[in-house]
């Protein structure tokens, strides 16, 4: 589904302006499949939100080439949702309005949108906040309308950056059942990234652990956990605590020294 084929990109820096970028990603190549749900640990700086906005085509390699379903990727798309820590909502919409916007947008039809957009509204549990105002709902609340505007589109695959790491340990809970919940109904591929090793334990099929920049896949770990897991369970808690021994393997300095969850 994706392919990251010998991808390099770096960023400009006032010290190296007009000079050949040091790289962040460096000659990546990584393919991901579809349906699976994939998270990402690595150190603070290590590159993982450049990975996604590769993959969401918000950045264009240097060089090599990052191809969704194939095709070479040269833009954003509804196809790769993106719900990012802090979701920003049109403040002059109400919750529904949020959600139908994107749908009204495709041509989808007024009344048509409307029920789309209630009914994944009610999945994500804010079926008696659909006329609310952004400004009045909770971190979470605010979460959970941003996925669903996602989900409305129904894309083949959602990029997560940290979308729950803001919240209270008790609606990020609440949230990721309701994510895997509705991965699990509609299986699509899922890249999300997290500093949380309990949460990639409890979520992932597959784990990726980067090391610091120049972007380095330091280990690809599938994850063979059934489910549904439990997170207190001792497996996920072993599989946290290997995740943990990767990460404190890496040759960096800003390692997670304690799990935000
Ligand atoms: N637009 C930009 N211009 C210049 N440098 C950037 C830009 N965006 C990111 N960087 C640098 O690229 C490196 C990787 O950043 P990135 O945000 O991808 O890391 P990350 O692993 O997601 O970090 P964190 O876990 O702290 O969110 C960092 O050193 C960052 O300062």
């Amino acid at each position: 589904m994706f392919e990251f084929d010998h991808v390099s990109l770096g960023y400009p820096t006032s010290r190296n302006a007009g000079t050949k970028y040091p790289p962040i990603i460096d000659n990546l190549t990584l393919s991901l499949t579809g349906g699976e749900f994939v998270c990402v640990l690595g150190p603070s700086g290590c590159g993982k939100t450049t990975l996604l906005n590769l993959a969401a085509g918000f950045l264009t390699p240097d060089q090599g080439q990052v191809r969704f379903d194939g095709r070479e990727i040269n833009g954003p798309s509804p196809q790769r949702g993106v719900v990012f820590q802090d979701a920003t909502l049109f403040p002059w919409r109400t919750v529904l309005g949020n959600v139908m916007f994107g749908l009204r947008r495709q041509g989808v039809d007024r009344h048509q949108a409307r029920l789309q957009a209630i009914t994944i509204l009610t999945q994500v549990g804010l079926g008696e906040h659909i006329d609310a105002w952004p400004v009045t709902l909770s971190g979470g609340m605010r979460q959970r309308a941003a996925l669903a505007r996602i989900l409305a589109l129904n894309p083949k695959a959602l990029l997560l950056d940290e979308p729950f790491s803001a919240l209270d340990a008790n609606s990020r809970e609440h949230l990721q059942d309701t994510l895997l919940d509705l991965w699990q109904k509609r299986p699509r591929t899922v890249l999300y990234i997290t500093h949380s090793v309990e949460e990639a334990a409890y979520l992932a099929d597959r784990v990726l652990i980067f090391g610091p920049a120049p972007n380095h896949l330091c280990a690809d770990l599938p994850v063979t956990l059934p489910r549904p897991r439990y997170r207190s369970s001792t497996e996920v808690q072993n599989l946290a605590r290997t995740l943990r021994q990767h990460l404190n393997q890496l040759p960096c300095c800003l390692k997670p020294s304690k799990d935000p969850s």
